[in-house]
């Protein structure tokens, strides 16, 4: 990420040469690319290596959550991808977050790399609390969000993934450097698709947000870096 810009595009497509060339298009426009398991199951590390190799910052998005020691390995793979940040899920818990924050770091100084910010997903921005709560996380979509992010930073995770709704409360539970990634976004001129806990760009920067994922409002747009251009605008940043 440059420092003035914290929009990681979600470069979510299965074909190697569409997200190359969307990258492309959006240098300058934003501060770094995400690729998720669409992607990477499509295309493996060289699709991933495709990408990297255009010099921004990488967001390597495959959600970890099995035991420690499958998390722990599939991690040093995360590494020598070059992730400057990844995701596991915070569900996963305290021995699955540890082992992984511990297996980057390490992995990363075998390999004399930047250790990627590990960040643990807390509860999904396509749930709302009805549909937290069918997968049993009862009470306040908020309060299990701000226990699941206690529970990764005393856990050894760099940071957490929630709704911009729940950055504030995040924020003041878990002090500035704790990382926030916040996917949820929406300008007021995008479609809301199956996101569910949303707010603005402009909005979630404000509550305090350290990088701000988006996808279709970009990708899907008939110009993605008109599209990008436009939220580096509403964010006040420099065209
Ligand atoms: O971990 C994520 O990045 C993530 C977590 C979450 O709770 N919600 C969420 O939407 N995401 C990702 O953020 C991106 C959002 O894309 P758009 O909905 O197209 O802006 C997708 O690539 C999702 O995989």
């Amino acid at each position: 990420m440059t420092a003035s810009n914290p929009v990681f595009v979600a470069l979510d497509t299965t074909e190697q040469s569409k997200a190359a060339a969307l990258a492309r298009t959006l240098i300058g426009q934003v501060g770094g690319f995400k690729l998720g398991l669409e992607y990477f199951i499509a295309n493996g590390p060289e699709g991933m290596a495709a990408v990297s190799e255009l010099g921004m910052p990488l967001f390597v998005d495959l959600k970890l959550h099995d035991i420690p020691n499958t998390v722990a390995a599939a991690m040093r793979g995360v590494v020598r991808l070059k992730a400057a940040i990844t995701t596991i899920h915070a569900s996963g818990g305290a021995a699955m977050i540890r082992a992984a924050a511990d297996a980057a770091k390490d992995e990363a100084a075998k390999l004399g790399l930047a250790p990627p910010a590990v960040v643990a997903v807390t509860i999904l921005t396509s749930l709302d609390q009805a549909g937290a709560e069918a997968v049993g996380f009862s009470g306040a979509v908020l309060d299990q969000v701000k226990r699941l992010a206690a529970l990764a930073q005393d856990s050894g995770a760099d940071g957490i993934v929630c709704s911009p709704l729940e950055v504030d409360a995040v924020r003041a539970l878990c002090g500035p450097d704790f990382k926030l990634v916040i996917p949820g976004i929406r300008p007021a001129w995008s479609e809301t698709g199956d996101q569910k806990r949303f707010l603005t760009p402009a909005e979630a920067r404000a509550k305090g947000a350290d990088v701000l994922v988006i996808g279709r409002p970009i990708t899907g747009a008939a110009d993605p870096a008109e599209a990008a251009g436009r939220i580096k605008t509403e964010l006040g940043l420099a065209p």
